[in-house]
């Protein structure tokens, strides 16, 4: 490359008119919705109703935009990402630490999902990495910090697969008050056990969600449908879904409810929120059901509640250690209680599947998809969870002579003031600037720019004791 790591090329953006409105009008994470997969189909792979007058963008290096795809990512994002000229290499697992730090040492960008974990340690060796697409919800697996100050931008899907995890709660909560596994797994092995002991309808009795956010209040509508009475515990005081009520305690919650459930994220405070405490405090033969993350609940302390009667069931969809890929691992050498878990009765061990449909992952391979290729092409951050959010309308075939100039730094007093001295010399058309924490991102169009002035303002930039990453698209 001509220059210093962390400048990419840049490849033509093909945009769609209901696009470029929608990126008008956004200005909030929160405005951004799943794309329904017919929307899908035409978004940046060639869509009928192109922008004609959208400014091609040119590359800035020449070589190819490298993208490493982990964890079997749905096909509708590698051919988002493959459709734009982009070198893509999908793997259908994710990879050991030393094999990731291979790979990542050459990729531009990187999709993963909730295996893959791109540690401080990992992020260090990706010199050219200027992207992360978390093809899910969750972020946790990503240190956000260290990657947005070294201006890599990190973005996820925030709420495709919510549904998919509140209708397998709901298929839970269902299967565990009538001990529907065992008795399929009886009669599997031969076993006639007609039994109606302990088993219950789930109508009038209390489901406790634990963490009120997308899955939460999704799962709390459905419940109700189904004649469940819903509390709920959450750190944000939120509005109620239907005839549901918040609960001031984690306690209160768990001395209440026939059925508790976690939808928190995975951070410090919830780390065993349910551990021995907490399951002496929920009703005797009550249930409790974690699709969260595996840190949540203290396993150990459940094996024991189960056992000794207090818990009358539980599904776990999650666990502290998961497996890269597909196969037989799950055994005491991955979690030490493993095989103790396996024995108990009621017990559903799904594995990690609670956004596992065709839907979710369709939805979720064409958001972040899209997002990815916004962000290389464009410079575009609406959506990322580590950097502030900043958009500007794309340049057009009137605008032949500009640069957008993309300057990620410290946030630190008078960076504004030199970065406008560099410009100075052109005009700048537009121009917008946010920070979140120590970082801040600067975007600006800049016009009277011909190809031979780029690599100045490129070097100027990046000799600025603030500068993180400069990018220059033209
Ligand atoms: N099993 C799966 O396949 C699967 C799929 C999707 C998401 N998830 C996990 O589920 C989690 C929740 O997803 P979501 O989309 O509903 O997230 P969300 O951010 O919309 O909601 C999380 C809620 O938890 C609350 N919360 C945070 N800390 C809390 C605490 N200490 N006590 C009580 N409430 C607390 C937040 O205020 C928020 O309302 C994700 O972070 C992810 O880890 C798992
Ligand atoms: O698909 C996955 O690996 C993760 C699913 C889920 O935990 C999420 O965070 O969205």
């Amino acid at each position: 490359m001509a220059f210093p790591a962390r400048h990419t090329n840049n490849y033509q953006s093909e945009l769609t008119l209901q696009q470029v409105s929608q990126r008008t009008l956004s200005t909030s994470p929160t405005s951004f919705h799943s794309p329904p997969s017919s929307y899908g189909a035409s978004a940046l792979t060639g869509g009928a109703i192109s922008l004609a007058n959208a400014k091609h963008l040119k590359p800035f290096a020449t070589e190819d935009i490298k993208v490493l795809l982990l964890e079997n990512v749905n096909q509708t994002g590698r051919d988002i990402l493959s459709n734009q000229g982009y070198q893509v290499e999908f793997l259908k697992s994710s990879l050991p630490e030393d094999q990731l730090i291979e790979k990542i040492r050459d990729v531009h960008v990187i999709g993963i999902r909730s295996k893959t974990k791109l540690t401080a340690r990992v992020l260090k060796e990706a010199r050219n990495l200027i992207v992360v697409g978390c093809f899910c919800i969750g972020t946790n697996q990503v240190d956000l910090q260290y990657a947005a100050d070294h201006g890599i931008a990190v973005f996820n899907s925030p709420f495709s697969n919510s549904r998919s995890v509140a209708e397998l709660v709901i298929a839970e909560i269902i299967a565990l008050a009538r001990q529907l596994c065992d008795r399929s797994n009886e009669l599997h092995n031969g076993t006639w056990n007609k039994v109606s002991s302990k088993c219950w309808e789930i109508r009038g009795k209390t489901l406790g969600i634990i963490g009120y956010g997308h899955i939460g209040s999704q799962l709390s509508v459905l419940a109700e449908a189904m004649g469940m009475s819903v509390i709920f515990y959450d750190v944000v005081n939120l509005m109620a879904m239907g005839t549901s009520r918040q609960v001031p305690t984690l306690q209160a919650l768990l001395e209440e409810s026939d059925f508790v459930t976690c939808h928190v994220p995975e951070l410090p405070e919830t780390k065993r929120m349910i551990g021995q405490q907490q399951l002496e405090q929920m009703k005797k033969g009550s249930y409790l059901i974690n699709a969260s993350r595996g840190s949540v609940v203290d396993i150990p302390a459940l094996i024991h509640a189960m056992r000794s009667g207090k818990i009358a069931g539980a599904a776990l969809d999650v666990y502290p250690n998961e497996p890269a890929g597909n196969g037989d691992y799950f055994n005491d050498s991955l979690n030490p209680w493993a095989s103790d878990l396996r024995s108990l009765k009621n017990l559903i061990l799904t594995p990690h599947i609670g956004g596992s449909t065709e839907e979710a992952q369709s939805a979720i391979g064409i958001e972040v998809g899209q997002n990815l290729v916004r962000y290389v092409n464009e410079g575009i951050t609406l959506g990322a969870v580590n950097l502030p959010e900043v958009n500007l309308r794309s340049l057009t075939m009137d605008e032949p002579d500009h640069a957008r100039v993309i300057f990620i730094h410290r946030n630190v007093p008078g960076v504004l003031r030199k970065v406008n001295e560099i410009l100075g010399d052109h005009n700048v058309d537009k121009q917008m600037t946010d920070s979140r924490g120590d970082v801040a991102y600067l975007m600006a169009d800049v016009s009277s720019v011909d190809t031979s002035m780029i690599k100045d303002l490129y070097e100027r930039l990046e000799s600025l004791s603030s500068r993180i990453m400069t990018r220059i698209l033209y």
